[in-house]
């Protein structure tokens, strides 16, 4: 059964609108952990929009299950803050600055040089490192020879396909997964994973190890409340 790794970016933002500490982010996460969630990922950004480079000291000191940071390893405060609090796991996001959202995996074609190098960096520290890619075969391909333990698989597309033809929406996550598993690679998944698509998905991937999910399941939360909305997608991954 894959992991359900609960992204809290959003309770952030709700935070930061008037400037207090309501809600608390922390406890949250110890909350989150405590009503099933398997790890809290968190995406801090240059700009702090959400996740602030000081919440994820915090965060690292109570975390119990799995800690994932994602963000940009070219920005050198990120690499900073990974090593400085050494999570389970980091995933490495190529957003450019001023991104909405992440929404493209890395081109581990023209940057295998550049991730052969970054990645042993968070390795040394007994991080695990995953990397952002498309499903594409080719991607994964290149993922597998710059050293990285896992990819994440970006499922902006199949979320957005799931309701029209899932057949058509998954084929390509199934064939990035067949051809991810039989290279040794780890198999993460998200991004816009939700209610709807998540069991559908985790039944026609195969291998998949996690699921990182944020912006659905804590609107799902403002209606069906967080104990029971962690219980509803953990229930999807059964
Ligand atoms: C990498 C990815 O797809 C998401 O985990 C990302 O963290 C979402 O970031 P925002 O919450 O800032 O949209
Ligand atoms: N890596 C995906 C993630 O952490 C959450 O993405 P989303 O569910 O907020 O789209």
């Amino acid at each position: 059964m894959a992991r359900l790794s609960v992204n809290i970016n959003k309770i952030a933002t709700l935070r930061n609108s008037r400037g207090g500490n309501n809600p608390n982010l922390v406890q949250l996460a110890k909350d989150c952990e405590r009503f099933g969630a398997q790890g809290i990922t968190v995406h801090p950004r240059p700009d702090e929009r959400h996740i602030r480079y000081q919440d994820v000291y915090d965060l690292k000191k109570i975390v119990t299950t799995e800690f994932n940071i994602e963000g940009n390893c070219q920005e050198e405060k990120f690499v900073e803050l990974v090593l400085a609090n050494e999570p389970e796991q980091v995933t490495l996001v190529p957003d450019a600055l001023g991104q909405i959202t992440s929404n493209h995996g890395w081109d581990t074609v023209k940057n295998q040089d550049y991730l052969k190098e970054i990645i042993p960096v968070f390795q040394k520290a007994g991080i695990r490192v995953s990397i952002f890619v498309d499903p594409i075969v080719e991607m994964v391909e290149a993922a597998s020879t710059t050293g990285t333990d896992r990819i994440e698989l970006y499922t902006e597309a199949y979320a957005q396909q799931y309701l029209q033809n899932k057949e058509a929406a998954i084929a390509l996550y199934t064939a990035a997964a067949q051809v991810a598993q039989k290279l040794g690679l780890g198999i993460n998944a998200g991004h816009d994973l939700d209610l709807d698509n998540l069991q559908y998905f985790a039944e026609n991937v195969p291998g998949l190890d996690e699921v990182s999910i944020g912006h659905a399941l804590i609107t799902d939360a403002l209606y069906y409340g967080l104990e029971n909305t962690i219980q509803m997608y953990l229930r999807q991954l059964r």
